[in-house]
């Protein structure tokens, strides 16, 4: 069964216009590392919402790591979300604390023995190329390194799933390419990534399965896709564009679904962005309060009370799923960050290096190893609707 499920899910704001989601079906194998593009307001932060279970379905079945959405009370949310990191695109920081307490602080409410805490985050920073950092500040640091706090701190804890919503959305395309190291990385260590993006450079570098929402629908699903939008090309034309998305020889192709060798996507990536190109669409320098997503987003106030809410959670039961996540049990040897190259505000000219290999709990099992390749049915389906 697939990491995460959606079916025939639908999304009406209670002051919508129209479905923010309107009856979609998707499936994300694990392992996998999903961009989500479409134009503004196309439905991208409301599906990621739906996932953080920071907003339920109208109608519809989610189901992640085994969860039903449907079932999870808003007291057991805490609990569910130890599978889950996020990513906003405003950081979200606590500004009171350094680099290191924002990192630990996400421990600390899980209850996580103080030991390990220690012994975690420098791991952390160290993969996120923060070493060197953790006294300072939120403002005393750049918006690349602010992210990188975030990522750390939304991986520190090993998920199985990382959620972003346009983690480079204020971001230059040099430091953009460090966070898309630092997120190809922890993707390699088989972590699923779905990612919210409008940055057509990063998309069409990194090659990975492209899903687009247009009016809360999917409109296109493609395994290696590109940034260009369904809407923009007849079908014929986006076929012979997802065609040419999709030319690379297949023992690479197997290299990259294997995680083997260096990461081809970025590499691509660095090129460009050394070559000095920017995305079409993207809204790289756009001003923070223009750019801002997630909705409402969670206010950092409110986001630090529900966690401290989580230091007073008490898992209501023992079940397979809750054991499969349950973070606080996790002895720290079993955290194996993969390693990224140093800050990457001066990144070199060259292709960086490859992060080192995940250890054995991050890596895939055998029966789940071959990522299973998009259904693109669901766009056919769903463009018959629009
Ligand atoms: N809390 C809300 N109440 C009412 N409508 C909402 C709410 N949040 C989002 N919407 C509406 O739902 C639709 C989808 O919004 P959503 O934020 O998911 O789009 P998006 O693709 O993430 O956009 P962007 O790229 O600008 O972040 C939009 O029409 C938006 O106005």
């Amino acid at each position: 069964m697939a990491l995460i499920s959606l079916d025939k899910v639908s999304k009406i704001y209670p002051k919508g216009t129209r479905p923010a989601l309107d009856n979609i079906s998707l499936d994300i194998e694990r392992g996998d590392f999903v961009f989500l593009v479409g134009a503004s307001g196309s439905g991208k932060t409301t599906l990621l919402s739906l996932l953080l279970r920071e907003e339920e379905a109208t109608s519809g079945e989610i189901r992640v790591a085994g969860n039903d959405l449907r079932r999870i009370t808003n007291r057991q949310v805490p609990q569910y979300r130890r599978s889950l990191g996020f990513v906003f695109q405003d950081y979200k920081l606590l500004n009171n604390k350094t680099v290191w307490e924002n990192v630990a602080f996400a421990l600390e409410v899980i209850g996580t023995r103080r030991s390990t805490i220690k012994s975690l985050v420098p791991k952390v920073l160290d993969t996120v190329g923060l070493t060197g950092k953790e006294k300072n500040y939120p403002h005393e640091l750049s918006g690349g390194e602010q992210q990188r706090v975030a990522i750390a701190r939304a991986y520190v804890n090993h998920p199985q799933i990382l959620l972003a919503d346009e983690p480079t959305g204020n971001l230059d395309p040099t430091t953009s390419l460090g966070i898309m190291e630092v997120l190809d990385s922890i993707n390699r260590t088989g972590t699923t990534v779905v990612m919210a993006t409008h940055n057509e450079e990063i998309v069409n570098s990194m090659r990975k399965r492209v899903v687009e929402l247009h009016n809360g629908k999917i409109v296109r699903d493609e395994a290696h896709g590109s940034y260009d939008s369904a809407l923009f090309f007849p079908d014929a034309e986006v076929e012979a564009r997802s065609d040419k998305a999709n030319h690379i020889t297949v023992p690479t192709r197997a290299a990259i679904d294997m995680g083997e060798g260096p990461s081809e996507g970025i590499a691509r990536l660095a090129n460009s962005v050394h070559s000095g190109r920017t995305g079409r669409y993207g809204e790289t320098f756009a001003p923070i309060e223009d750019t801002l997503t997630w909705g409402k987003g969670l206010p950092l106030d409110e986001q630090a009370a529900a966690m401290e809410q989580t230091q007073a959670f008490d898992p209501l039961k023992d079940t397979a799923d809750d054991a499969a996540v349950s973070s606080n049990e996790r002895d720290d040897s079993r955290f194996a960050p993969p390693r990224v190259p140093e800050t990457q505000e001066a990144a070199p000219l060259a292709p960086p290096a490859p992060p080192a290999p995940p250890a054995p709990p991050a890596q895939r099992s055998t029966a789940e190893a071959t990522p299973a390749p998009s259904d693109t049915s669901t766009a056919d389906a769903d463009k018959k609707g629009e």
